[in-house]
């Protein structure tokens, strides 16, 4: 004979103990009780630089726009420590104190491949990887003017970049792209 269902609960954190912190990180272990009751425990991994209200970060989709050139997506190559290699990437950074995700993005852009661009859109804050920590983010898309003076010869702030222009053959309705280093 089965047993009775647990009866529903409205699942929630009991507590969160920091078992590792470094100056950016932090390993917690969080106690909650899951939706049919049980008390369980999760390993959770924290940024210690996340800003009130904010999401701990901003991803790019910056769209360098030229006349006579098809449209381009704007990515980054760049060395990534845990990954071991480089990664290409849309470009991306933590948000400081008292900046907006707009700014924040703008700001990320300029100093990783030297663009100026113009916010279009910006997404409701989202997670990164649920399973693994509370890492959130906003998606900022941004259109670059390529025909601008400031744009047309453009040198990142931190040199540590590599950009590299996608080319969009069919923007409306799919991604074909080559790559441009
Ligand atoms: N997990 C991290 N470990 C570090 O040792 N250093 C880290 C981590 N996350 C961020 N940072 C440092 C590296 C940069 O100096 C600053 C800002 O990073 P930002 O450029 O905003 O973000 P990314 O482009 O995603 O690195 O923080």
């Amino acid at each position: 004979m089965s047993s009775p269902p647990k009866p529903t609960t409205i699942p929630h954190i009991v507590k969160e103990e920091v078992i590792a912190s470094g100056k950016w990180l932090k390993l917690e272990k969080t106690t909650y009780v899951d939706p049919v009751g049980n008390t369980r425990t999760w390993e959770t991994t924290k940024r210690t630089t996340r800003q009130a209200n904010a999401a701990d970060g901003v991803g790019i989709i910056a769209l360098l726009k030229r006349t006579l050139h098809k449209d381009c997506v704007v990515m980054v190559k760049q060395f990534r420590p845990p990954m071991g290699c480089y990664t290409l990437e849309f470009p991306a950074g933590l948000i400081d104190e008292n900046e907006s995700a707009e700014i924040a993005a703008l700001r990320e852009l300029k100093e990783e491949t030297g663009y100026k661009g113009e916010v279009v859109g910006v997404t409701p804050v989202t997670c990164l990887d649920p399973g693994l920590s509370n890492c959130t983010t906003q998606i900022v898309m941004v259109n670059i003017n390529g025909d601008d003076l400031e744009n047309t010869n453009p040198t990142q702030q931190l040199g540590k970049f590599g950009v590299t222009l996608l080319e969009c053959y069919e923007s409306r309705t799919c991604f074909y792209c080559t790559c441009f280093s």
